[in-house]
């Protein structure tokens, strides 16, 4: 019946744009479905068609032609081939809306806590050895996802700057919310009707800008699909690229891992195995085995746990001694160097309550905004520190520890923490403050380096646990873009 009624609805769109051809037409289109909504026109069982039919009044003209002509030739098409990779989808609404289907979340508010338990019974569904799950292989997760920003002028105002560049917080949120779909394509299981695991966000491991600017007037595509599963946690890379001069040229690659957790997101899930086909594959799964083992390596070796090296050492004492006064024979009287800041004047802080506006399909906080928001803060702060708009070269190790409950206050710390040249390297701290506790908790770590146009002053540590900071911002800084 929904796939029918789908159908339905994917020719009634069809034929609008054929006929017509004008965007206004498809907003006409819209005004009339969404009037109808409002007046209650459309009885319950119709609903959720004609809420997918709006959606897809986002999608491109063209997208739309492509996606019926691939159905129509396929005629074992059903509701399955929405839950699969080979539909490529314009972002924002489609997406979500999918994630949101895949697993039975609530469109309001005030349904959550129902929606929460309904998913409680799809625990029995969960595998109970990751050999029970079949392997994938990388094309089964496979997505392609386009964000017209050159042929949808209110999409636009979306991802629009003042200075008439695109959003890359926006950016950030796009590329999480893709990251979870395509987890989900992976973990998928025709026999279901709804995905029993909890695909969060726990680390994004790197992006790398291959282009600063990003147009707001031009199609941006994104691609992506896994590299490499651990039992219960997934590797998901990505690309996006931006449609200039009659071609797509690449913007950036993101390598994201997410976690599978149970329905009710307290317990690890297993997640299928991955299988490689030909050399190129192989090399992404070994890659992918890389990555953990870098990733353990400077867990292990980090600064809140083990001392600096040597060389690090060397390092802080020369800084030392450089703003020791040479008028006195104190170890106390320091004097900031010409063309330096000392780093306790290169913090921006903020805060965010946290509304259910930014929920996420678990009704926890949304990566992808805390993302944005810490990005934002971080962008400022290099801002202001380097006196001019700077660029974002690379984003790294973003550790998603804890997830942000719905009504937390959320304290975003943002702090100058290395310079070189013309980079800022720029850490933001996040945590919850509980104020009946006056409890605070670390929830996530962001890591980004940004270039100004011009050479930067450079930052000083005073304090032993500023000079860490300053050790662990060079560590970030010569993994992201010293190589
Ligand atoms: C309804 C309205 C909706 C509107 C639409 C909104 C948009 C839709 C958006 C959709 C949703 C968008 C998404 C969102 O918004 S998700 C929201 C943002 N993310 C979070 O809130 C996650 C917060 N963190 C946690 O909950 C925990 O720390 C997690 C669960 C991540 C790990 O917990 P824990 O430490 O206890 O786990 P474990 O010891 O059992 O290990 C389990 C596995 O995890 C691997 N691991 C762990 N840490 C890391 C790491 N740092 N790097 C790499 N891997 C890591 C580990 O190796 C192991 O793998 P394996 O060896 O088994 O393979």
């Amino acid at each position: 019946m929904f796939f029918h009624l789908l159908r339905l609805s994917v020719d009634v769109v069809f034929v609008h744009i054929n006929l017509l051809s004008l965007p206004s037409s498809l907003r006409q289109l819209q005004f009339f479905l969404f009037c109808c909504l409002a007046a209650d026109v459309f009885s319950p069982s119709l609903l959720p068609g004609v809420e997918l039919l709006l959606s897809l009044l986002f999608l491109e003209a063209s997208a739309v032609k492509t996606t019926l002509t691939e159905r129509r030739q396929n005629e074992t098409c059903s509701l399955d081939s929405l839950f699969t990779a080979d539909v490529t989808f314009v972002l924002c609404f489609p997406v979500r809306n999918r994630l949101r289907e895949i697993v039975g979340a609530s469109t309001n508010w005030s349904d959550h806590q129902q929606a929460m338990a309904d998913r409680v019974s799809l625990s029995s569904m969960l595998a109970k050895s990751q050999q029970d799950l079949p392997a994938r292989r990388m094309k089964d997760s496979y997505l392609e996802v386009h964000l017209p920003l050159g042929s949808e002028p209110q999409l636009r105002e979306k991802y629009l700057t003042f200075h008439n560049t695109v959003r890359f917080g926006r950016i950030l949120e796009d590329l999480d919310s893709l990251a979870v779909l395509i987890s989900y394509s992976h973990t998928y299981n025709s026999a279901l009707k709804r995905s029993p695991l909890s695909i969060v966000t726990a680390l994004v491991d790197k992006i790398d800008m291959r282009h600063h600017v990003i147009y707001p007037d031009c199609d941006i595509k994104f691609s992506g699909r896994v590299t490499w599963v651990g039992r219960t946690s997934i590797e998901a890379k990505m690309h996006m690229s931006q449609y200039r001069d009659g071609a797509y040229a690449p913007v950036l690659d993101a390598t994201f891992v997410m976690v599978a957790r149970d329905p009710e997101n307290k317990r690890a899930a297993f997640v299928n195995p991955l299988k490689a086909d030909g050399p190129e594959e192989e090399k992404l799964l070994q890659e992918g085995e890389a990555n953990k083992s870098r990733r353990v390596e400077l867990s292990t070796a980090s600064l809140l746990k083990v001392a600096p090296t040597d060389d690090e050492r060397k390092i802080i004492h020369s800084l030392f001694l450089n703003t020791l006064d040479t008028n006195t024979v104190s170890f106390r009287s320091r004097v900031l160097p010409p063309n330096s800041v000392w780093m306790e004047d290169a913090k921006l802080k903020g805060l965010e309550i946290c509304h259910p506006q930014e929920r996420n399909i678990f009704n926890r906080i949304f990566g992808g905004f805390l993302m944005r928001k810490a990005y934002e803060l971080g962008w400022a702060n290099a801002c202001s520190y380097g006196g001019c708009r700077p660029n974002l070269v690379a984003v790294d190790d973003i550790l998603f520890q804890k997830p942000v409950e719905i009504g937390s206050l959320l304290l975003l710390s943002s702090q100058v923490c290395y310079t070189q040249g013309k980079y800022i390297q720029v850490r933001v701290h996040s945590e919850v403050f509980d104020p009946l506790t006056r409890q605070h908790n670390t929830t996530n770590v962001f890591h980004y380096t940004f270039i100004s146009d011009r050479d930067v002053p450079n930052i000083i540590p005073k304090t032993y646990g500023e000079s860490m900071l300053y050790l662990d911002g060079k560590r970030h800084f010569n993994q992201t873009v010293e190589p």
